[in-house]
């Protein structure tokens, strides 16, 4: 089980997280939903530990969680420009680890003798997630990891986080296409303004775009303004 109880975290002097709480269990995949500026990478960062949490706990199976517990695919990813995807992917080799590299470069269309310097966003973004595969952590943190993917990878990497829950992860993702979390989540977290608004289960999806409509008010001045 995978606890955060009571997060809240500020920029400084500006609050960007309020108490915010949620739990999910092995083998379930959380999709977080929420407004531009909401609060979602700022949450994975401070789960993932990029950022220092102030108030609150994140706890895996009873304990405080550590950082060999996660990996995370970041929205932007950075890499030494001139080393080649292979030497790249290897740094996240275990030793006596057996990694395939030329059937999951072939599949994902990655060349691993090219440096990372002419890669494309989404060769790029394919070469991050390849890596974190690798770590092979029980706890998987995608933030928006679909962007910039094209049409064939992302059926693969739904299909990817599928296996991986059956496999019994836990896998935190933001998306802002509303399908692609109700076609894989099994929860639902909405974050707004930096507080959990609502967490839908599975049962609940089919209302989730009436619910978020109704939370939208521009649709008014959108009217008036064309
Ligand atoms: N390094 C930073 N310093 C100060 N404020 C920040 C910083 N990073 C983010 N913020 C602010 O924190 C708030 C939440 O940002 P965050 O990136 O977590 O939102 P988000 O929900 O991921 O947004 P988006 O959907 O646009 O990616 C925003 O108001 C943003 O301006």
């Amino acid at each position: 089980m995978f606890n955060v109880n009571h997060l809240s975290f500020s920029y400084g002097e500006k609050p960007v997280l309020e108490n915010v709480s949620f739990e999910i269990k092995g083998g379930e995949i959380l999709g977080i939903l929420g407004l531009n500026g909401a609060g979602k990478s700022t949450l994975l960062n401070l789960i993932a530990g990029f950022l220092p949490s102030e108030h609150g706990t994140i706890h895996f199976q009873n304990e405080v969680l550590g950082q060999q517990s996660i990996a995370m695919l970041e929205t932007h990813n950075y890499f030494y420009p001139h080393l080649t995807a292979q030497e790249y992917l290897h740094i996240f080799v275990k030793d006596g680890q057996m990694v395939d590299f030329q059937s999951w470069a072939e599949m994902l269309d990655i060349p691993l003798t090219q440096e990372i310097e002419g890669f494309s966003t989404g060769m790029k973004k394919k070469l991050a997630l390849l890596s974190i595969l690798l770590l092979d952590r029980p706890i998987m943190i995608l933030d928006e990891p679909f962007n910039g993917l094209d049409l064939e990878s992302s059926f693969l990497l739904k299909e990817i986080i599928v296996k991986l829950k059956e496999k019994g992860k836990i896998i935190i993702l933001t998306s802002h296409i509303l399908e692609t979390l109700t076609g894989i989540c099994d929860k639902i977290l909405w974050l707004k303004r930096g507080r959990v608004e609502h967490i839908f289960e599975r049962v609940a999806f089919d209302n989730i775009e009436k619910i978020l409509k109704e939370d939208w008010t521009k649709l008014d001045t959108l009217h008036h303004l064309l």
